[in-house]
């Protein structure tokens, strides 16, 4: 798979090597002279690291290097057009109001916070991305901030149809991503918010209560401030949904990437009221990938592949069986998996909870596993990850699921949304 094709590429300073992987074909690169990074991860010294099919990424250079790759990309080429300087702009002026509260935090005033960035924009204008190298130069810069993802779509933190928050103390691995160990997540159950705007609104106002709990036992998190990304859905309810991302979540600072006008005017004149809150238009970098949907959900599928598999399949699944009686199935809302989303917008109770019956329609659902000890409690609750259901046996009344956990369910109760898996 590697070897023959090995090559060195020369990167001027101020420039980027963009890649896009083919859908089969891994990739490996290192680093041998200067310096690189990988979307603010900072490529270490003459170590060799293996890219998955499908992504695409760019190593960018401050002051030049010279990398070696290996294997065969889609397409890849070298670009001196990047927005990089306005992006390190934005997070050394970020760096200024972390600083100006930690000094101002020992003059008592101690109810003060970091900076709260929330990124907006169409879709593939690489917020993430952005996001991605914001927290990256904190965190090289000694900070600890936060990442909330209220992308159900493409979620970055764990799988599709999830809201999720995690504090980053390390640098985000270009190939492993963000870190789940103490990631808040909330199970919306679909990828696309208009299908119930009520419960993932309701998410977004729980997530914003535990985070606002956590900072206020933690004044380093506090500081840090946190780093917001939003789905690229910026009309209709979708910008509805920004404006209230933007206040539940008392951003301090929402930046728009890409040309959008109408976005920042409409922004800037819904919240003008808005004490200490700037809007702020950023170019995006022409080196940003545009998915197809179909791309997407093969994206989104992979993303669940990865949850259960690791993104280097190196992790172990475990095929574990429950009785029936073990587990307790929920629903949120009364969404139909294949109505239409108007008909369900009709829906009397968008957060009613309702029992599933445990039958085989339940085979390659992927559900949440809840921390919730009563059912009243299932929307309030994180949850503790996810298992994919294998098979149902009526006549023994057991149900087999895969999970990448060894240990037994840390709860009774499971949540099902829309996503499926098929287990391999
Ligand atoms: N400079 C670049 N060179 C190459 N690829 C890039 C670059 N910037 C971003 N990408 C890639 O483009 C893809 C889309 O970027 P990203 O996920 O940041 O967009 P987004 O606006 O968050 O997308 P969406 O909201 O539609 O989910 C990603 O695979 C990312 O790795």
């Amino acid at each position: 798979m590697f070897g023959p094709q090995i090559r060195r590429v020369k990167l001027e300073k101020q420039s980027e090597l963009r890649i896009e992987l083919q859908p089969t074909s891994p990739l490996r690169l290192r680093l041998l002279d200067g310096k690189a990074e990988i979307f603010g991860y900072e490529l270490p010294h003459e170590v060799w690291i293996t890219f998955p099919p499908l992504m695409t990424f760019a190593v960018f250079t401050w002051y030049g290097a010279t990398i070696e790759i290996d294997g065969i990309t889609g397409n890849e080429y070298i670009s001196c057009e990047t927005p990089m300087v306005n992006y390190l702009g934005l997070h050394n002026s970020l760096q200024v109001q972390r600083h100006r509260v930690t000094s101002s935090t020992r003059d008592s005033a101690s109810s003060q916070e970091g900076p709260r960035v929330i990124i907006v924009g169409d879709i593939d204008s690489g917020k993430s991305t952005l996001a991605k190298m914001l927290l990256n130069w904190a965190v090289k810069d000694g900070w600890k901030p936060t990442f909330v993802d209220l992308n159900v779509g493409q979620s970055s933190i764990t799988i599709p149809g999830t809201i999720a928050a995690a504090p980053i103390k390390m640098l985000v691995d270009p190939v492993e991503g963000f870190p789940l160990d103490k990631a808040l997540i909330h199970y919306f159950g679909l990828t696309n918010p208009s299908v119930n705007l009520r419960l993932y609104r309701t998410l977004v106002e729980e997530l914003a209560r535990e985070l606002k709990e956590e900072f206020s036992a933690n004044a380093e998190s506090r500081a840090s401030g946190m780093v917001i990304d939003t789905m690229g859905f910026i009309v209709r309810e979708g910008y509805a949904l920004l404006l209230h991302a933007i206040r539940t979540f008392n951003a301090s600072l929402v930046i728009v990437v890409g040309q959008e006008e109408k976005l920042v005017y409409d922004l800037k004149k819904n919240l003008k009221f808005k004490k200490n809150l700037q809007v702020l238009n950023l170019e995006k970098s022409e080196g940003v990938f545009s998915r197809s949907s179909d791309f997407r959900k093969t994206l989104r599928n992979s993303n669940i592949q990865n949850y259960f598999y690791g993104v280097t399949n190196d992790l172990t699944v475990y095929t574990k069986t429950v009785k029936f009686s073990d587990v307790q199935v929920y629903r949120i809302g009364d969404f139909r998996v294949s109505g239409s989303t108007s008909a369900h917008q009709r829906g009397n109770d968008p957060l009613k909870i309702t029992l599933v019956t445990i039958d085989e329609h339940l085979v390659n659902k992927v559900l949440a596993i809840s921390y919730a000890i009563k059912p009243d409690q299932i929307i309030s609750s994180i949850v503790a990850g996810f298992v994919c259901i294998k098979n149902v046996d009526i006549s023994e009344e057991r149900i087999t699921y895969v999970s990448p956990s060894a240990a037994e369910l840390p709860s009774k109760i499971l949540i099902l949304g829309t996503l499926t898996w098929h287990v391999t």
